[in-house]
């Protein structure tokens, strides 16, 4: 069975991407490539990522109207990913016509609430529900828009899971027992987020900036 572990490769030099996807591919289950990847590297370096022969997680967090965000999946096609973002935040329209637009074999999932939020945090954005309240609020959106699954974090996708069981649910912002939280606020270990009902966990810096990334994959496996 392959791993459930995602490693979030951020680094716009595809060179060192190479590098850590041969080096740790044999202990994770997929590469998830995002913003600071894309926007350095493109379709091109998308499809030579791919030849590493594991799933490829775009985690392009799309948001704007629905016909930009439909577009934008179209071009996306050609890439085949496994796994696509989209922010719920966008709307019902815009998580409709993004599952719309996804090639059959793409999951499309929306991020709910940052990993890297707290209370305080969606305040300052006019959020006044807790966080567990508004993922609760946008899992609903996510399933009645046609969505695949979402985004959220450990702490909150047991109760998503209750609410959606058919769901897919994506969870970054894990943390080894005793790692350095960096940016993350709502972070819980790897084994508890499966505990919880995770589908895939992303784990990014805790492997990425490890001395030997291999070894520090192997270790996280070794703990599910
Ligand atoms: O709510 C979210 C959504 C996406 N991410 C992404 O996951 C990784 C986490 O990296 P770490 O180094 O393990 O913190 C990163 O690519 C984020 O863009 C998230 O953290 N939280």
């Amino acid at each position: 069975m392959s791993s459930p572990v995602y490693i979030a490769i951020d680094t716009p030099d595809l060179d060192r991407a190479q590098q850590l996807a041969g080096e740790v591919r044999h202990h994770v289950g997929g590469l998830k490539l995002g913003l600071e990847f894309f926007c350095a590297n493109g379709h091109h370096g998308v499809l030579e990522m791919a030849k590493f022969g594991l799933p490829i997680f775009l985690d392009l967090k799309l948001h704007d109207i629905p016909n930009t965000v439909a577009k934008a999946i179209q071009s996306l096609h050609v890439l085949e990913p496994a796994i696509l973002t989209v922010h719920a935040a966008g709307g019902r329209a815009m998580l409709e016509e993004a599952k719309a637009a996804a090639g059959s074999g793409t999951r499309v999932v929306a991020v709910t609430v940052l990993t890297s939020l707290d209370a305080g945090d969606l305040r300052d954005i006019g959020v006044s529900r807790e966080a567990t309240a508004q993922v609760e609020h946008l899992t609903d959106l996510a399933r009645e828009a046609g969505l695949d699954g979402i985004v959220c974090s450990g702490a909150e996708v047991g109760i998503a899971k209750k609410r959606w069981p058919g769901g897919y649910f994506v969870v970054p912002g894990v943390r080894p027992a005793g790692g350095r939280l960096g940016d993350q606020k709502r972070t819980v270990t790897p084994r508890q987020a499966m505990d919880a009902g995770a589908s895939v966990i992303v784990v990014g810096r805790p492997i990425t900036q490890a001395p030997n990334p291999d070894q520090a994959a192997r270790a996280i496996e070794a703990t599910l």
